[in-house]
């Protein structure tokens, strides 16, 4: 029965090769299994009908096509008038639904003229979209458009599987609300990488005291960009570390911290040796002569913005991150910074960005958070992990800031726990907190984060 993808545990992804395996052994046993898609895909349509006006269904040429022309033939026995190209003509009215059975997981090109017209008439017919597996156009592993344009749906029913694509890159902007359906079928396939949902690493014991929620220390915040340090500072605190310091580079020592935030601290690596350094927010180009000493001398490392931008342009600090421990190394660029660090452009990595995440972390031996729509974490040696949380509320000076200060304050009480793991619940929550309407100032981010928690 499909169901909405509940947003409250970790799901499976598999790829096209790991559902193309699963299929087939399901085929063999079930070689009825697109009656049963069909099944699923007509009561989805049923329950999106609005009651009257025609149910377009737009068939392609291949196995996505035949799940819709059994969901067109359980509807009519239904009563619902439906409409079903290629057979018939493009219904000249708005119909009351469209079903967008054009092309799913078989897709292998960019879509022929021919299908790109359909696709262009199917959004443009003004109704409704109920996608079938995939938006027609959408790459299963990507979440990129093949060709020039992919369907944007109001409604996916996947089937089988869950694909990395529908969560990350175009994938989610082009999914609407994502209904699953496994057809009864097992997944004893591997997953390719994991779906986040909500980890909870702290904890509070009745004998607390702040000595037992760890250190972090926040360097950044050069003359006109403290703000950022600030910000990522305030999120450190708001998670729970046990103290938070900051050094803000090229401020003299009189300077507050925040003078805002009475809690925060000034403080310098040479005291601090314990605490887990968040290193860039805000830091211009004075943090690549500070990263050699960071990066030999702090136990754990969240590196974020002009950290990475230093680290691309610079092979030695390469080397020095390599050289550190597994599992003690966080890297958090966005697109254009990731591009950077790969030495190619930003089109390149959002066109695999589970791809470029894994090569970011392999050469750079660290964990990585590819930030931006469905943001994926990558480290060596471990299954990749997609975040289905979060949304356009967090494109906004900042956000990432806050990102890479709740990731530090978070390691610090969970001083046992390796990075992925750490990337993995810091990147979820982030994104459930930064649920919202509109925009959201990083500040009060950093505010709901903290009530959240
Ligand atoms: N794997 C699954 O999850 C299941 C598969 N089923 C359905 O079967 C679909 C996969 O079926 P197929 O392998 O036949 O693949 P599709 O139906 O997605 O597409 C393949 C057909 O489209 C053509 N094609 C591919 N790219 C094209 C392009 N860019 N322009 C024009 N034509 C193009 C191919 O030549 C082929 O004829 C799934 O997406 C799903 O809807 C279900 O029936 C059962 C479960
Ligand atoms: N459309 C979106 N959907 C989901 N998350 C988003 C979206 N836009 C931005 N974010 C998140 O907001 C944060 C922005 O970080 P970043 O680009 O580094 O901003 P800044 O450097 O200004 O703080 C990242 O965590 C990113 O994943």
């Amino acid at each position: 029965m499909p169901h909405l993808l509940a947003a409250d545990r970790c799901w499976p992804l598999h790829d096209l090769a790991a559902t193309r395996r699963l299929e087939a052994r399901a085929l063999a046993q079930r070689p009825d299994l697109m009656q049963d898609a069909g099944l699923a895909v007509a009561k989805l349509a049923l329950a999106l009908w609005p009651g009257s006006g025609p149910v377009w269904v737009a068939c392609g040429p291949g196995n996505n096509g035949g799940d819709g022309r059994v969901a067109a033939r359980l509807l009519r026995e239904h009563g619902v008038p439906v409409v079903l190209t290629p057979d018939e003509p493009v219904p000249a009215e708005r119909p009351a639904l469209v079903v967008d059975a054009l092309l799913g997981i078989g897709l292998n090109r960019a879509p022929s003229t021919a299908l790109a017209a359909t696709m262009a008439a199917v959004q443009a017919c003004g109704a409704p979209i109920l996608a079938v597996d995939l938006p027609s156009g959408l790459r299963a592993d990507t979440g990129q458009p093949a060709g020039a344009a992919a369907v944007r749906a109001d409604h996916t029913l996947t089937l089988l599987t869950l694909k990395p694509g529908l969560f990350t890159g175009e994938g989610r902007a082009h999914a609407g609300q994502i209904w699953f359906d496994d057809l009864g079928v097992a997944a004893d396939e591997p997953a390719s990488a994991d779906l986040l949902g909500p980890l909870e690493l702290r904890e509070r014991r009745a004998t607390a005291h702040k000595g037992s929620h760890g250190q972090v220390l926040v360097v950044g915040g050069a003359p006109g960009m403290q703000g950022a340090a600030r910000l990522a500072a305030r999120a450190a605190l708001a998670c729970g570390a046990g103290r938070v310091y900051l050094d803000l580079l090229g401020a003299p020592a009189s300077e507050p911290a925040d003078p805002q935030r009475p809690e925060l601290m000034r403080g310098r690596l040479g005291t601090l040796r314990e605490a887990v350094g968040v290193v860039g927010c805000g830091a211009g180009e004075a943090i690549a002569a500070a990263l050699p000493e960071l990066l030999a001398r702090l136990p754990r490392l969240v590196l974020d913005a002009d950290a990475l931008n230093a680290i691309a342009a610079d092979p030695a600090l390469q080397a020095l991150l390599r050289a550190r421990a597994a599992g003690t190394t966080l890297l958090t660029p966005h697109p254009l910074e990731a591009a950077r660090l790969l030495g190619r452009d930003t089109a390149a990595v959002q066109a695999d960005r589970l791809a470029a995440a894994a090569e970011m972390a392999a050469r750079l031996a660290c964990t990585v958070v590819l930030k931006g729509s469905g943001s994926v974490v990558a480290t060596p040696g471990q299954r990749p992990a997609v975040n289905p949380s979060g949304g356009p509320a967090l494109a906004t000076a900042g956000s990432g800031d806050v990102l890479a200060g709740w990731l530090g304050g978070l390691w610090a009480q969970a001083a046992t726990t390796g990075a992925h793991r750490v990337a993995c619940a810091g990147v979820f929550a982030h994104g459930r907190a930064g649920k919202a309407s509109g925009v959201l100032r990083a500040a009060d981010l950093v505010e709901r984060l903290a009530t959240q928690a």
